[in-house]
């Protein structure tokens, strides 16, 4: 189980969080956001490499950070795409051949714990590809442009998918690889395997592991990470 490389990639524009900058600088307890996730990873014993995939204007205040922070596992910090499918790409590229196991985190989750991501590790080692995800809480309906409800979807088989996510370095490159031939884009890593026809399996995961994408996201990642302290 060790020797395992992450990407993560922080090159979005935040647009729905309307800051006016990269979130993943946004202070959190007195860290930026993008600290607090690399730390989990820079503190597993399974974790070798981390690559961090920034915008272009970035990637010098990404390198400061991690100096900063004193991250020693951080082995590059590479230019990202328009998509996210393109940035993790860039990452994927970024490692090192010795890398055969690669997990992808969105450097925009940064209150996955240390426990959890060694727990999810252990859980998934046997599957060549594995996510997080919880179940839903509401109940979930389909409707069409006019807001008109077509159906009520069947909760129990509806999980909200997080990262981290992991997989053999042979399959993920090879999926984005076609994906990308065939000009298909999905909004996680896992999306482009299915897409294949390849499985992916299910763990469950953390209600507290949000995305922070929305300014009431940082409110509460705030919190959550307060109450940890207390
Ligand atoms: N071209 C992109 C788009 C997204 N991401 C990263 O993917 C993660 C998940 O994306 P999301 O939270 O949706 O971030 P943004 O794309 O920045 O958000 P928005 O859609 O509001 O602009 C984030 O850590 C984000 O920085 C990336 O590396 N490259
Ligand atoms: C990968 C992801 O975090 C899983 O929930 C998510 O799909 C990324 O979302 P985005 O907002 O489309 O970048």
């Amino acid at each position: 189980m060790a020797n395992i490389g992450i990407v993560i990639p922080a090159a979005g524009q935040g647009k729905r969080m309307r800051a006016g900058c990269n979130k993943q600088f946004l202070v959190l307890m007195g860290q930026p956001i993008l600290a607090h996730t690399i730390r989990v990873f820079e503190e597993s014993n399974f974790v070798s490499e981390i690559v961090i995939v920034g915008a272009e204007g970035d990637i010098s205040v990404i390198k400061e950070l991690v100096y900063h922070q004193g991250f020693q596992k951080v082995a590059a910090v590479c230019k990202g795409g328009v998509l996210r499918q393109d940035s993790v790409r860039a990452g994927v590229r970024a490692l090192s051949p010795a890398i055969q196991r690669i997990v992808v985190h969105d450097g925009a989750r940064p209150l996955l714990t240390l426990q959890a991501f060694n727990q999810f590790l252990e859980e998934t080692q046997e599957y060549p590809a594995a996510i997080m995800g919880v179940s839903i809480k509401d109940t979930v309906k389909r409707v069409n442009l006019a807001g008109n409800v077509l159906e009520t979807l069947p909760r129990e088989d509806l999980r909200s998918v997080q990262t981290p996510q992991v997989f053999d370095r042979g399959i993920l490159e090879v999926a984005h690889y076609q994906a990308v031939s065939a000009g298909y884009y999905g909004t996680d890593d896992a999306s482009l395997l299915e897409w294949m026809g390849y499985p992916v399996q299910m763990v469950e995961g953390m209600q507290e592991n949000i995305k922070v994408t929305t300014p009431e996201d940082l409110w509460l990642a705030e919190r959550i990470l307060a109450m940890r302290e207390s």
